[in-house]
């Protein structure tokens, strides 16, 4: 992945201020962005994904600008096709699980796709998450970890340019915690999709971070590789 960031936001809250002023670039596969609370992760994530427009700078991946204030450039979210994957995992309730996965697939297409329908890239997240026999089920029938997976697999469905993960793992107890790393780590080997994983906790640096950088009070602290 060839991920540039230099972007610029200033946010107020009532007599709140808080100041995004982040730059990097990063070629490594799998970027983990580490940081305490409120240093700025997720505005940065989302900076990235096309949820929050910067004052200025530039973001740019893999040769396209997503993002140039001086080019009056701002791509849509949905022309960006980045998987986000919030830290509540999002998957629409009144969907059963291979509806929220197909929605991934077929993104416009299939607004509302039918429950019946088996989409093949549906079906082959679908299975590579463990979710066939939970396929008909409602999301809030399933534990912390089924949702999870089931909210990955609709974002990889997705084919994304980029996965985009704002602390995924924070909800899962320490051993599903641990499992849910290997699993992901395991699949997105396969499939060469780039990864931002934002996260406080050091395991996951550990266990994506190609590349490491660390956030503080909206700037970044450090820099290391793995
Ligand atoms: N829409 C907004 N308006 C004003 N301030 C905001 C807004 N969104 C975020 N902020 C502020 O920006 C700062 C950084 O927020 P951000 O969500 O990026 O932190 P974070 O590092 O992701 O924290 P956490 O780990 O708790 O999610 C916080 O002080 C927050 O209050």
């Amino acid at each position: 992945m060839q991920l540039e960031v230099d972007i610029r936001k200033r946010l107020v809250q009532g007599t709140c201020r808080f100041e995004l002023d982040v730059a990097f670039r990063c070629d490594a596969q799998r970027l983990v962005l580490l940081g305490p609370s409120g240093s700025g992760k997720s505005l940065t994530l989302k900076a990235i994904a096309g949820l929050m427009t910067p004052d200025a700078g530039l973001i740019r991946l893999g040769g396209r600008t997503l993002f140039d204030a001086a080019r009056g450039v701002a791509l849509p979210a949905r022309e960006r096709r980045m998987g986000y994957l919030f830290q509540d995992y999002a998957l629409m309730p009144h969907l059963t699980v291979r509806q929220n996965v197909a929605f991934g697939v077929a993104g416009s297409r299939w607004f509302n796709p039918a429950r019946r329908v088996r989409a093949p890239e549906a079906e082959r997240w679908i299975d590579a998450f463990g979710l066939a026999a939970l396929a008909d089920a409602y999301p809030h029938t399933l534990s912390g970890g089924q949702r999870q997976r089931a909210a990955l697999a609709r974002a990889l469905a997705a084919k994304p340019e980029a996965l985009l993960l704002d602390e995924p793992f924070a909800a899962l107890d320490a051993p599903l915690r641990a499992r849910m790393r290997a699993e992901l780590s395991g699949l997105l080997a396969h499939t060469g999709i780039p990864l931002v994983l934002i996260s406080h906790d050091p395991d996951d640096a550990a266990a994506f971070g190609d590349a490491v950088f660390t956030l503080a009070d909206g700037r970044l602290a450090t820099r290391g590789a793995t």
